[in-house]
């Protein structure tokens, strides 16, 4: 299975260290600010799993922001939106972008969204401001996941984040696929009876 995700989030709450974890097992620090766009395969539940992953960076300007988002949406199977838990705004950031997630790709009623939430910087949690509870309840009302974690101290967290939202991502394809043989059998059905 081919997996595109995009890293979402406000500037500085570790989306290039989660990533860069996810791909190498290591924590460098540093990033630089380059965007990219990083392939890397993993077996997940026995199957292989090519992941395509965009580090986003986070445009200041709305139009920008807008812009480039829609061009982010359209290319991804799912979505890992990251904020800060001692950065309140991040917090914000991630509900507008479901909000805007939501508002350009129709999911199905019975389709649940390939989103993670990622509360990052768990290690920080003497300066933490957004509790764990409201990033769960954020969640619940969202239909989206849910975990913290640490980029800077654990792999195995960050590697969860990825393998749950490939559950996610088959579910969704599944569902787009069969939405799609039931849109083909319908025009076939309507061709049919317009030529008759
Ligand atoms: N303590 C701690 N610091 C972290 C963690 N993750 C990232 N950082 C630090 O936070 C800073 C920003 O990390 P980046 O990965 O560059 O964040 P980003 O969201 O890609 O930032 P932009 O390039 O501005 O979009 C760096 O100094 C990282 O070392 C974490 O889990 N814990």
């Amino acid at each position: 299975m081919e997996a595109n995700v995009v890293i979402l989030g406000a500037d500085r709450v570790g989306k290039s260290a989660l990533t860069v974890r996810f791909l190498t097992r290591r924590f460098i620090g540093e990033y630089g600010d380059m965007e990219s766009v990083y392939n890397h395969s993993v077996t997940v539940a026995g199957r292989k799993v090519a992941f395509n992953i965009w580090d986003s960076r986070y445009a200041q300007d709305q139009l920008n922001q807008n812009f480039a988002k829609e061009k982010q949406v359209q290319w991804a199977d799912g979505f890992v939106l990251v904020y800060s838990i001692c950065d309140r705004a991040s917090f914000n950031v991630v509900q507008q972008q479901i909000q805007f997630i939501k508002s350009m790709k129709d999911y199905p009623g019975t389709e649940r969204a390939p989103i993670v939430i990622v509360g990052n910087k768990r290690d920080l949690c003497h300066q933490r401001t957004v509790s764990s509870e409201e990033g769960r309840l954020l969640a619940l009302a969202t239909d989206c996941q849910f975990c913290e974690t640490s980029a800077a101290e654990t792999y195995h967290g960050v590697l969860l984040v990825f393998h749950s939202l490939v559950e996610r991502i088959k579910e969704s394809k599944i569902l787009i696929k069969k939405t799609a043989g039931i849109k083909s059998v319908i025009r076939s059905v309507f061709s049919t009876f317009t030529q008759i």
